[in-house]
């Protein structure tokens, strides 16, 4: 999304999720609290049953009714969570108004709650706010765990497995050498650059949409989106979200500002529901649509009569593929780019392993990847030092279970906090705040390979069970293509402003669902050593 575009929307949005309470809604809140706090304590007063009999996992203490709701920042909570981890332990527990929060804060507990348990854990929690009345009711990503989600899931699975996936390799190919040309033409111009060609990838693969310019349509669209998503604040946290029935009431009772970001989020999550899908299916029946994930959904779902069964879930999974695809993975490689700056020591050991293999000759590609172990360090670092989903996406638990002597009731809230389960000290235990893929190296006479017994950070960063991410295939070849290219191909530093000081890139990245850099500066230069390659490739 150009600047000017995302001052415009910034505008109408809420600054921080903070100001979507005023002293009119907290009154209703507090109301509700008191309500909900008299219910729970009139039928709870009998006698309990079961696991109800086991303590709930350990957790800061909360004040009555409100439980800890006034201790959460509404902005990065993940990090008051690590804090907490410290203290109450890698399992431990939060009332939210009434609301029960578990909140996982080690890959064990993520592994044997959301993984081995997933019948139980599989759930999402409300998300009445976004879903009933900001128009993501098409998202998998709010769906309830049920035959709807698993419909969305087949269909994007059968899309992004790693099958489906290496279907896509030749276009992704393509689109990695376009990258490049562009940045010869125009090194300062990484981030659009990455952001367009991130885009191109997934809208071919979606649509059969050719992004040929940076303002394509579709991209920005899926940009405002996202970003009046993240203004909301935290999903499922919202008092609509733990009482629906808020929802019935005007908007205006949250004050003028809320009211004006739901509608705004309508009019988004609208665009990107309806337009690509009603491009498409009119190509599709027109005989000009290129082969794409929608096209092979149309045609399994075509009736003879030319009506298309399950079209909402069938323009909800495109939708929510290109959306997430097109915004989270231009995070990592901007996170990419930022670390290859910061740390040349590490830039130059990779480089010399690429120049290695590929003597100046070639750009890498698929085949290289089980002979570049330092370029398969440098992902995992990447995914690892600045998750792009630092907070996870809570799951929601549909029945009473027991873990370690604790009672987690029906209903809660699964927070799995990534952020934590990355700087988890006992799986990286050397600086697990810095960058620094040789945590995942060994060298044997000066080559390199990967140690095994530590843990993949793909394991974490994508999530866990049947809600796991089900982009990351397409997500890791795309990174490793983007990764192992620009390392052959430039040499990336820090520019320097006018008085010849390095201009360092800010490490407080912007916070929402998705984590991404403030827009940095770069200095590209093309390697010496494949100087006569990109002359012959993209010079003429
Ligand atoms: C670096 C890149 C990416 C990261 C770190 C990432 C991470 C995640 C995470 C943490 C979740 C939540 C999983 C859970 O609830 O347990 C998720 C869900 C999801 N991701 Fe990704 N993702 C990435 C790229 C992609 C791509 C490229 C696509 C599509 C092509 C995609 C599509 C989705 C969808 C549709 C869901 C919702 C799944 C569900 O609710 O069942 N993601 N992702």
């Amino acid at each position: 999304m150009s600047s000017a575009a995302n001052e415009t929307l910034a505008k109408t949005l809420p600054a921080a999720s903070a100001s979507l309470f005023n002293t009119q809604s907290l009154s209703y809140i507090i109301f509700l609290s008191f309500l909900v706090a008299g219910i729970k304590f009139w039928y709870g007063s009998g006698q309990k049953k079961g696991y109800e009999r086991l303590p709930f996992p350990p957790g800061p203490k909360g004040i009555p009714i409100l439980g800890n709701a006034l201790q959460l920042p509404l902005k990065a909570p993940w990090i008051k969570f690590k804090d907490w981890a410290a203290v109450h332990g890698d399992v431990f527990y939060l009332s939210m108004m009434g609301q029960h929060v578990v909140v996982l804060n080690s890959y064990e507990s993520g592994l044997d709650l959301l993984h081995k348990r997933g019948a139980i854990y599989s759930d999402r929690p409300g998300m009445a706010l976004v879903r009933d009345h900001g128009g993501w009711k098409f998202s998998i990503v709010t769906e309830p765990y049920g035959d709807v989600f698993h419909l969305k899931r087949r269909y994007i699975n059968q899309a992004l497995n790693p099958s489906g996936t290496k279907k896509q390799y030749n276009m992704l190919n393509d689109n990695m050498r376009l990258f490049i040309q562009s940045l010869l033409q125009n090194p300062s111009k990484i981030q659009a650059y990455n952001r367009m060609y991130t885009g191109a990838n997934i809208m071919m693969m979606t649509y059969g949409h050719q992004v040929t310019g940076e303002d394509d349509e579709y991209i920005r669209n899926a940009d405002d989106a996202m970003i009046t998503l993240e203004a909301s604040g935290t999903i499922g946290a919202h008092p609509i979200d733990m009482w629906p029935i808020l929802g019935s009431l005007p908007f205006s009772i949250w004050g003028k500002k809320f009211a004006d970001h739901m509608v705004t989020m309508k009019k988004t999550t609208n665009l990107v529901s309806t337009l690509p899908y009603d491009n498409i299916k009119q190509k599709f029946f027109d005989g000009t649509a290129v082969p794409s994930m929608a096209t092979s959904l149309l045609e399994e779902n075509l009736n003879p009569d030319k009506t298309i069964n399950n079209e909402e879930c069938i323009n909800g999974s495109l939708a929510i593929v290109y959306i997430g695809a097109s915004l989270i993975t231009v995070a990592s490689i901007d996170t990419f780019i930022i670390a290859m700056m910061l740390n040349l020591d590490v830039q130059r050991e990779a480089q010399e392993t690429i120049d290695e293999l590929l003597q100046g000759e070639r750009l890498p590609t698929w085949e290289d990847r089980e002979s570049l172990p330092y370029v398969e360090a440098i992902l995992k670092e990447v995914l690892r030092w600045k998750p792009v989903v630092p907070g996870g996406i809570p799951h929601r638990s549909i029945q009473d279970d027991e873990y370690n002597g604790q009672f987690i009731p029906k209903g809660t809230m699964m927070i799995f906090n990534v952020l934590a389960m990355m700087y988890n000290p006992k799986e990286f235990p050397d600086d697990p705040e810095g960058f620094n893929p040789r945590r995942f190296l060994k060298s044997d006479g000066g080559k390199y390979g990967l140690r095994t017994h530590v843990r993949d950070p793909a394991d974490i960063a994508f999530g866990f069970g049947r809600r796991v991410c089900p982009g990351r295939h397409f997500a890791d070849a795309w990174l490793w293509l983007s990764i192992a290219t620009l390392l052959a191909t430039f040499e990336i530093s820090l520019e320097l402003d006018a008085a010849g000081n390095p201009i360092l890139p800010d490490l407080e990245y912007e916070v929402g669902l998705v984590s991404h850099p403030k827009p940095y500066k770069c200095l590209l230069k093309p390697r010496s050593q494949m100087a006569s390659l990109l002359a012959s490739e993209f010079n003429h």
